[in-house]
């Protein structure tokens, strides 16, 4: 088969060139119910050439919900698992996804999908805990990993993701490599260590952000490489909804408190290594932080997303790691055009230690994510919409939020439904499904304030939450209940954390029935 020029200058490893293939050629490989690891995280890094040969294969064959697999990618992938989803291509799932169509096939229960902390799904799957049902002692049948350069080794130098693939790579039967020429060469960028797994586990020895000790490119053997694909489509990250006052009062409000965390000595001048999460508000409240003239700033997260390239911009931002580089396209462009700075400031690692709790604590790191709710009590559901619905997934957050020094969930107060503007509360009695216990949290803020949590009783906490970040056509209905449950709860000899379980999801049954949490009377309770 002809190679192109560009694909040469990128396969350094010149026995591998006599594996190239067309994403076609490759179909026959692929039987229904095989075990699939993709790279990528969070969209970017995701293979796409063999992928879009599957759904056109299925698509021509009518083989829709007769080629399924079971899917292993880091955390969530590109437009192309949300086209599987739309084929019923996808068996299992695991363990974090974005988009309606992998959504929705998951609520309708065509993915069986399951949902696990990202520091801790790949050694899991390379321990063989998801593969139980296997009688061939395999892991994963096929690795299919995209890459931006290969080495004169046959190492594998990946795109703007690290992700998962260094576990997916250790206990894959076969690996098929698309090297994409469509994205320039992200060579130098990464820091991977390979798995080890206990009792020969070491400890990974960062002790700040920027520390490099493991590995530029992943290693592989390369009798296992069957084929090389060239690729050439880009990643498509949707843009960013543009901050608003909500997410603007947000950043404000962490800003005043860092400044004043600073103020007592509770945190250095250049505050410690951030985390945030994904999503708008995420991306918006870094923006924030843009403008508060903080200076040495240094990054320790999973997903750089475009706001960090205003932090870099503006001088505030010293250094930053993540296991993903989510950018949009303009994103992308902006960072290519200033590549030969960036690329000194940026380490991309596995997620395996991006999200390792050793390191989040030992760095102490200050943790920003988005729930979906958050309770009186701050236990917060970050998945499930009253409690059943899932959204996007667990992903980092829980090894973020509950290793951080400091441990920060941010909401709006309330969110729109279709009868009313603010029929639905970010804080609400009881959570409808748990994702960060109380233990976990420290500071909740809304556009209405920031509660500071630390050292709170429950009680103490859901009058500072109510007081501090309920919507104010929310407060006196959460006072309401959080009276009633103490007088209750009073009776009942159980006033540490009051509940009164009947009425416990009453927002929750409202907004179903009603369209609105806006409950008009309690059940009586005795
Ligand atoms: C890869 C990683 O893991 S990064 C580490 C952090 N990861 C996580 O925190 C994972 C869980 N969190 C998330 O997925 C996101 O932060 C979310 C979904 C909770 C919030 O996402 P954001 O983009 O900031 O907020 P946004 O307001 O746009 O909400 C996203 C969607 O969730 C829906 N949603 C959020 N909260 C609720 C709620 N209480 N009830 C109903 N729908 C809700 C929104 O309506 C919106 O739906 P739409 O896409 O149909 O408009």
């Amino acid at each position: 088969m002809t190679v192109s020029q560009l694909l040469k200058q990128r396969v350094r490893y010149l026995p591998y060139l006599e594996k190239v293939k067309q994403p076609k050629d490759l179909i026959p490989l692929f039987k229904n119910g095989q075990y699939l690891g993709w790279s990528g995280f969070t969209g970017v890094g995701t293979p796409k050439a063999v992928p879009d040969a599957l759904i056109e294969h299925v698509e021509q064959n009518n083989l829709q919900g007769k080629l399924k697999f079971n899917l292993f990618v880091g955390a969530s992938a590109g437009p192309e698992e949300n086209l599987w989803a739309q084929h019923d291509m996808i068996l299992k799932r695991a363990p974090h996804q974005v988009g309606k169509p992998i959504a929705k096939a998951i609520n309708t229960g065509k993915i069986k999908f399951f949902d696990k902390h990202l520091s801790m799904f790949p050694q899991d799957l390379t321990y063989g805990f998801y593969t139980r049902e296997r009688t061939d002692n395999k892991i994963l049948d096929y690795m299919i990993i995209e890459a931006t350069a290969i080495k004169e080794d046959g190492s594998i130098v990946p795109g703007p993701s690290v992700g998962a693939s260094p576990e997916f790579i250790s206990v894959s039967d076969k690996i098929i490599i698309e090297v994409n020429t469509a994205t320039p060469s992200f060579e130098g960028i990464h820091d991977i260590d390979m798995p080890i797994n206990p009792p020969f586990r070491v400890p990974y020895p960062y002790v700040k952000v920027d520390d490099r000790c493991g590995r530029d490119s992943i290693p592989v053997d390369p009798e296992k490489v069957i084929a090389i694909v060239e690729s050439k489509t880009m990643d498509q990250v949707p843009p960013n909804t543009p901050s608003d006052l909500i997410s603007q009062n947000i950043a404000q409000h962490l800003v005043d408190f860092f400044r004043n965390e600073v103020k007592h000595g509770r945190l250095p001048e250049n505050l410690l290594p951030l985390q945030s999460g994904i999503g708008n508000i995420a991306n918006a409240v870094i923006e924030g932080l843009t403008d508060a003239q903080f200076k040495h700033l240094n990054v320790w997260t999973e997903v750089l997303q475009d706001s960090f390239l205003d932090l870099f911009a503006n001088g505030s931002l010293d250094f930053a790691t993540a296991t993903s580089i989510r950018l949009t396209e303009d994103g992308f462009k902006r960072a290519f055009a200033d590549w030969e700075n960036l690329k000194h400031k940026i380490c991309l690692r596995s997620q395996v230690v991006s999200n390792n709790p050793e390191m989040i604590r030992r760095l102490g790191v200050i943790a920003m994510n988005t729930p979906v709710e958050v309770d009186i009590y701050a236990h917060a559901n970050s998945t499930n919409v009253n409690g059943s619905r899932m959204l996007n997934g667990l992903g980092g957050s829980a090894d973020f939020l509950r290793n951080a020094k400091l441990s920060i969930m941010h909401a709006p107060s309330a969110r729109p439904t279709k009868v009313d503007p603010t029929g639905i509360s970010s804080i609400v009695p009881m959570a409808s499904h748990v994702d960060q216990t109380e233990h976990d949290l420290d500071i909740l803020v809304t556009e209405q304030g920031l509660a500071d949590l630390r050292g709170l009783c429950p009680r103490d906490r859901a009058r500072e939450i109510i007081k501090q970040c309920a919507h104010p056509d929310y407060k006196s209905l959460l006072t309401d209940y959080l009276e009633r449950s103490e007088h209750y709860a009073a009776k009942h000899g159980s006033l540490h954390e009051p509940h009164m379980l009947k009425n416990a999801f009453k927002f929750h049954t409202n907004l179903q029935e009603k369209g609105t949490m806006k409950v008009e009377n309690w059940d009586p309770v005795d």
